[in-house]
């Protein structure tokens, strides 16, 4: 593909078909957007992450991450419609613009590559990534298990063939270290959001216990406003509230380390449906839930922005 004008939104693509298209819109809007690796995969993939920013050199920031989890495919896909949807509306809506204006915004759009090719080669619903150790007999970390805050705790496993095996040690995976490094060396992130799918929630720190965290009066006030607008696009309901009281108790998750590592607007979504389709949402609803998703996501950063 030459050009961004031939990709389709409203469809599934393959790692081949993402990368190409981050090159297309990396050219095709290079007065705002960059593409910066941040480091390799287990499997010697290139882990890509887009950079917005209107200049500065290192202006406050925002972090989203999508697709960790191989198999929420909802995610990626979600990702790369906001990419697209940020470059449209700068300059035209206003919140969005003053948001840019004064900070920057860096989207990890495939954060489990080798998992990501492994959905569309051999099986559709992996979920960890493809890391293989001596002496150990099942593939894959679970990429949200494998954080320091909180590892080994309650809510992973140490069993390596477990989908919520947490790995030998915090952030021994390179797709986690990756990130842990490009975000500490910043030093200036102010927010994270980390993508999941499927259930229709919007969460909060801490998963690892049931401890609020010190700004939890408002960080429920801002989810409760996030679903709020995500509402009022197509009428989707969405819980809110703590990982651990909304969902279930899970460590060594990316929020609680964000959230650990000062970044005080730490949120994970797991985006649609409630099970009907679950993993294998089907991609006439890759726009709806775009669109719906991107109005929360504009409240957590206009938020970030005045706080
Ligand atoms: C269905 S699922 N795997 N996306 C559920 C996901 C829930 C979660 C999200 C964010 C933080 C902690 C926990 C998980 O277990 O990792
Ligand atoms: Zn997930």
């Amino acid at each position: 593909e030459r050009s961004t004008s031939s990709f389709s939104y409203s469809s599934y693509h393959t790692l081949e078909e993402i990368y190409s298209w981050i090159d297309n819109f990396v050219t095709e809007h290079s007065d705002i957007v960059s593409k910066i690796q941040i480091g390799n995969s287990f499997e010697n993939r290139s882990i890509l992450v887009l950079k917005f920013s209107t200049g500065g050199s290192r202006h406050p920031a925002i972090w989203i991450d999508t697709g960790i989890h191989s198999r929420e495919w909802i995610t990626h896909a979600t990702g790369i419609w906001t990419a697209n949807k940020i470059v449209s509306d700068y300059g035209k809506d206003g919140v969005l613009t003053d948001i840019l204006k004064a900070m920057d915004i860096f989207i990890e759009l495939v954060t489990n590559p080798d998992g990501f090719a492994f959905t569309h080669s051999m099986n559709r619903l992996w979920r960890k990534n493809k890391s293989i150790r001596p002496g150990i007999f099942c593939i894959g970390v679970d990429l949200n298990r494998n954080w320091k805050s909180g590892f080994g705790g309650n809510g992973s496993n140490s069993n390596p063939c477990s989908e919520t095996y947490h790995g030998p040690s915090p952030q021994s995976e390179p797709e986690v270290a990756a990130i842990v490094n490009f975000i500490t060396a910043h030093g200036n992130f102010k927010a994270l959001i980390s993508i999941h799918s499927y259930s229709q929630m919007l969460m909060y720190p801490y998963g690892r216990s049931l401890e609020p965290v010190s700004n939890h009066r408002e960080l429920y006030d801002l989810a409760k406003d996030a679903v709020e607008a995500l509402y009022k696009v197509h009428g989707i309901e969405y819980f809110f509230g703590s990982i651990s009281t909304t969902l279930y108790v899970a460590s060594g998750i990316t929020v609680d380390w964000a959230y650990d590592s000062g970044i005080k607007y730490a949120f994970s979504f797991e985006l649609r449906d409630t099970g009907r389709y679950g993993f294998l949402l089907p991609a006439t609803q890759i726009i709806p839930t775009a669109q719906e998703t991107w109005m929360a996501l504009r409240t957590i950063m206009e938020h970030t922005l005045n706080h």
